[in-house]
């Protein structure tokens, strides 16, 4: 049985006051949360303390939107794996498409990442996609199988989440259809070597469309932007039907 897992990406949103709002409206909502499913929030790095003390005793976990290879250096605006687990981070986002267009990472840095973030003990949530342009042009499948070669080359994959995010669908409103959804991330879990690394969706996740989401059988969780951030909403999604 692959394991569900829906996870919040705060992004750049959030002071420690906000985040705290939104945990006592969100938090009580999980008495109707079914045990299996696994839900993760992913505030920005100074919220990371706060929120892991109020998670305390929740089933929520906790993430982080980036970690760096190195154990520690002068590395400015990074952050090591070390430092994430001392405050009970368990999850990790890697390769996110806005850190790929705006910040320079590659798919050898994505990887290196990705490696650091294991040899810690924290689960990362690796993300592909690709571009409206490349869609268009009919490049979906090379440009995800490219990089899913190039970032996974010595992962584990027991320890390992992928997140589809067609970039053209990331904060648009313009949500993949849940079919062609199902189709790319079969089409993902034909090039792991392990059948039970869980797949999620992301782009334009809302309160709307994540039963239609979840109904698809290859579609193992969302990884969720704006609507992450209302306590209700996110409610909504991680209580989908
Ligand atoms: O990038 C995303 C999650 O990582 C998706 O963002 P939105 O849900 O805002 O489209």
């Amino acid at each position: 049985m692959r394991k569900i897992v829906i996870a919040g990406n705060w992004k750049m949103f959030k002071t420690q006051a906000e985040s705290a709002e939104f945990l006592s409206g969100f938090l009580p909502h999980l008495e109707e949360t079914p045990s299996e499913r696994e839900v993760v929030i992913c505030p920005p790095f100074t919220d990371l303390s706060l929120v892991s003390q109020s998670l305390h005793g929740s089933r929520v976990n906790l993430g982080a939107q980036n970690v760096h290879w190195e154990e520690s250096g002068a590395y400015t605006g990074e952050i090591a794996a070390s430092m994430l687990i001392e405050i009970g981070v368990r999850f990790v986002i890697v390769g996110h498409s806005e850190r790929r267009q705006f910040f320079g990472e590659t798919d050898v840095s994505v990887n290196l990442r990705l490696k650091a973030a294991q040899k810690h003990g924290l689960t990362p949530i690796l993300c592909v996609g690709e571009t409206k342009q490349q869609r268009d042009a009919g490049e979906t499948e090379s440009i995800i199988s490219t990089q899913l070669k190039k970032d996974l080359v010595d992962i584990d994959q027991t320890h390992l989440i992928i997140a589809y995010e067609p970039i053209w669908a990331i904060g648009t409103g313009d949500t993949c259809e849940s079919k062609e959804a199902n189709r790319v991330i079969g089409l993902i879990r034909s090039q792991l070597t392990n059948p039970l690394v869980p797949i999620q969706y992301g782009g334009s996740v809302n309160p709307n469309n994540i039963d239609e989401i979840m109904a698809q059988p290859e579609i193992d969780g969302a990884l969720v932007g704006g609507a992450s951030l209302k306590a209700d909403s996110f409610a909504r999604i991680v209580n989908y039907q």
